[in-house]
């Protein structure tokens, strides 16, 4: 990192998991990020024990970050504010922020969601909510990533998209790190649909392993549900290759095999029995394929979209369709062709 770099006045908002890690990345840098808790109690908690006892238990925190309960002294004059709460808090979080915010500080979403009300990913949320940020000044950072292992200094590889060349370029540098490798990427909608629906796909998976189904069940999940994912995101203008990429299929990859991942947890529990009550009831972090899978459900219906994985699984969480009869369901669908049109044209 040059020394301009270090000078950089970086804040995180949202103290959960991947908040903390990414917190901790840039102090491990050598910057001096701030980070606002929304439970105040883990302000005094970090800042005195540098751990996160809550969402990131067992990582020494870099000594470098600095906590706080006050939004507004936290984003006010900086030159990066990292947005990292789930998906359905940012418009409130973001709001609140948005008058200590100027025309010069770049917002990153690295949060992974669809909005329930208006179906708009992170970047569409923030564009609302802050009037004095440019479109060009808003970025996401996303990939497969889980906060633990990037917080263990584990090689981690994840893209940053901007529709601006500059941001993208600037917020790589500002982000790598020997063992955090960036790409950078110019399509930042196709990259947050990937981040998205590959947790409500990774619910699936989950379920799949929950039903004891094996693994050739799973990699037809994966597989499937990219071109679910794909589709969507055509529909929507994104990049189809954006879906080869580490926020498409890398990150589905992840999230749909790795036991860390509380979507796929989310999905195995259903398998194993549990209900989504249940479920949600034992868990103090967020899983935001629960939440997506209505945003998917509901804007692929407007947009005539075909996701029949996605639209299982919101059957299963808000129907309560049992998740055997789910799979069942799928596997007896109307026998098709596999590569559809609209992906054959790139
Ligand atoms: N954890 C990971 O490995 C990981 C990796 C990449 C992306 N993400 C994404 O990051 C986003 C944040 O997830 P996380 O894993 O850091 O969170 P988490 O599940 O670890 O913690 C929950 C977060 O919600 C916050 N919160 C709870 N109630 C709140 C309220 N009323 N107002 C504001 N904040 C409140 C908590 O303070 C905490 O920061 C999600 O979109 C997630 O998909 C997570
Ligand atoms: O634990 P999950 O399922 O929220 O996944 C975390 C990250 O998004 C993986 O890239």
């Amino acid at each position: 990192m040059s020394s301009g770099q270090t000078d950089l006045r970086v804040a995180v908002v949202g103290a959960g998991s991947w908040g903390t890690a990414i917190a901790h990345l840039l102090a491990s840098k050598g910057l001096f990020p701030l980070l606002w808790a929304y439970e105040p109690e883990l302000c005094e908690q970090i800042e005195k024990g540098r751990e996160n006892t809550i969402y990131l238990p067992g990582i020494q925190l870099a000594e470098g970050i600095s906590v706080s309960n006050d939004l507004g002294a936290v984003v006010a004059d900086r030159d990066i504010v990292v947005m990292v709460v789930p998906s359905h808090l940012t418009r409130d979080v973001a709001a609140r922020a948005a008058d200590h915010l100027d025309g010069r500080t770049i917002v990153v979403t690295a949060s992974k969601g669809i909005e329930n009300k208006t179906h708009l990913t992170m970047t569409g949320v923030l564009s609302e909510v802050l009037p004095n940020t440019p479109a060009e000044k808003i970025a996401v950072l996303s990939g497969p990533s889980f906060a633990r292992e990037v917080a263990a200094n584990l090689p981690t590889v994840v893209a940053v998209a901007s529709t601006s060349t500059e941001t993208a370029l600037f917020l790589q540098q500002v982000f790598a790190a020997p063992l955090f490798r960036v790409y950078t990427n110019d399509d930042p909608v196709g990259v947050e649909l990937g981040g998205a629906v590959k947790n409500v796909i990774a619910i699936a998976s989950g379920v799949c392993d929950g039903l004891g189904l094996g693994l050739s069940a799973r990699a037809a999940m994966i597989t499937r549900g990219l071109a679910e994912m794909r589709r969507l995101g055509m529909a929507l203008g994104a990049n189809p290759h954006t879906f080869s990429g580490l926020a498409g299929i890398g990150d589905l990859i992840l999230t749909c095999t790795g036991s860390l991942s509380r979507n796929y947890t989310v999905g195995k529990k259903l398998g194993e029995g549990m209900t989504i009550d249940e479920i949600l009831a034992s868990m103090r972090m967020v899983a935001e394929g629960v939440k997506t899978a209505k945003s998917v459900f509901n804007l692929s219906n407007k947009r005539n979209v075909e996701m029949p994985i996605c639209h299982e699984v919101y059957r299963i969480l808000y129907e309560g369709l049992a998740p055997g009869d789910a799979v069942l369901r799928l596997m007896t669908r109307t026998l098709k062709h596999e590569i559809d049109d609209e992906v054959t044209a790139y």
